[in-house]
């Protein structure tokens, strides 16, 4: 007889919640025992979650299912958890382990959700995991790809990826978030899988940017397919496979969350098109912008690999100030003309 699954979700936002239902949805339709126990900073959202079933606040409208519980303490969320699922805002990512660390059962299986780099650092997600619990590679999981957490909260059908350097391990987490409404495919390649998921949000505030400025559709493909080309030289230069870039995780995030009004690093980007400044549009946002932040870490690791991302460049050129959202455009379109097919790591 296998043990049950008790799984333990850290972070009680959109995606956090939205995963949550997505596993016991999965749990229903496997017909297993699987609880979902949902740590939420706030009593009163856990409240709301344990009385009305409902987060309002983050999934307006969606019911969620009787097996997910919610608690404000999040040793007791951790309690005999053999999954545990990691949704707080990357740059908080590291001091929230290193709190729990000696809370998280031995053995666990440990999901991260984030699409976040680092700031100082440069670790992905998956690497302050393995920093600050000390565990295996194999013990480490990363969940990306097209994943809106609100079009998944309406039970949209959606696929992603589930990656894992151990494929039985990404092949029981993948069972164990196959909702009828959710397709999750596996993948080895844990560096390219986040790297797609980090820096699509750096390009989705491009793609925002020319949104405020009124540009049209040629402007913002433009900025996406190149957007893409930059993402995979770093994914390769770090390790990662090509592969992996024309998948869910790569292609498919960038397109969603570039094309999507849900997105929040859109949303983000045009505002600073809009002509606010990056401390205006942190004000403004309600939930998290993981680019806004990122930027900085994703420009840092590409110099440090001698990879160019000339619009990570521009991006982190507009949120410190020195860039104008005109000058930005000028700064791209005056490049040394290239091939477009070299991948290499020198030129774009
Ligand atoms: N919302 C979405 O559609 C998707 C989000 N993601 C990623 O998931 C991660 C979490 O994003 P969301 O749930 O959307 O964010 P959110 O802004 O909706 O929720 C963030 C959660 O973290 C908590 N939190 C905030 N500051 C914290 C701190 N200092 N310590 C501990 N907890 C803190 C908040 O209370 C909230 O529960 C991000 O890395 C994001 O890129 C990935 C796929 C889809
Ligand atoms: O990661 C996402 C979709 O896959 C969500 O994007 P935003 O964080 O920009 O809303």
């Amino acid at each position: 007889m296998t043990t049950p699954t008790k799984m333990a979700v850290v972070g009680a936002g959109s995606w956090g919640t939205t995963f949550a239902k997505v596993a016991a949805d999965a749990a229903e339709r496997n017909a297993d025992d699987g609880t979902i126990c949902l740590w939420a900073r706030r009593e009163a959202v856990a409240a709301e979650i344990n009385d009305s079933h409902t987060n309002s606040q983050y999934l307006d409208k969606i019911r969620l299912s009787q097996r997910i519980s919610a608690t404000s303490d999040l040793r007791e969320a951790l309690s005999d958890a053999n999954v545990v699922v990691l949704a707080v805002p990357a740059q908080t990512l590291r001091a929230q382990l290193h709190e729990i660390r000696d809370d998280i059962a031995p053995g666990a299986v440990v999901i991260s959700l984030m699409k976040g780099l680092e700031r100082g650092s440069d670790a992905r997600m998956s690497e302050v995991i393995g920093d600050e619990l000390g565990i295996e590679p194999a013990q480490i999981v990363v969940v990306s790809g097209p994943n809106l957490a609100m079009e998944i909260a309406r039970e949209e059908p959606t696929a992603s990826v589930v990656a894992c350097a151990d494929e039985e391990v990404a092949t029981r987490i993948a069972t164990l978030i196959s909702a009828p409404y959710f397709r999750p495919y596996t993948n080895a390649d844990v560096v390219g899988v986040e790297i797609g998921g980090i820096v699509k949000n750096v390009i989705a505030l491009a793609v925002g940017i020319c949104d405020g400025l009124g540009m049209g559709d040629n402007t913002k493909a433009s900025v996406i397919t190149r957007g893409l080309a930059e993402t995979t030289r770093l994914a390769i230069a770090l390790g990662g496979q090509l592969e992996t870039m024309a998948g869910l995780a790569g292609l498919g995030d960038l397109v969603a969350t570039c094309s999507s009004p849900l997105s929040r690093n859109r949303t983000a980007g045009r505002l600073l098109g809009e002509n606010l400044s990056a401390t205006e549009v942190g004000e403004a946002m309600t939930q998290t912008a993981e680019g806004m932040k990122s930027a900085h870490a994703v420009l840092d690791l590409a110099r440090r690999n001698d990879v160019e991302m000339p619009i990570a460049e521009a991006v982190v050129g507009v949120l410190d100030g020195r860039l104008t959202i005109e000058g930005m455009a000028r700064q791209l379109l005056g490049r040394d003309l290239k091939s477009e097919t070299n991948i290499s790591r020198e030129s774009d």
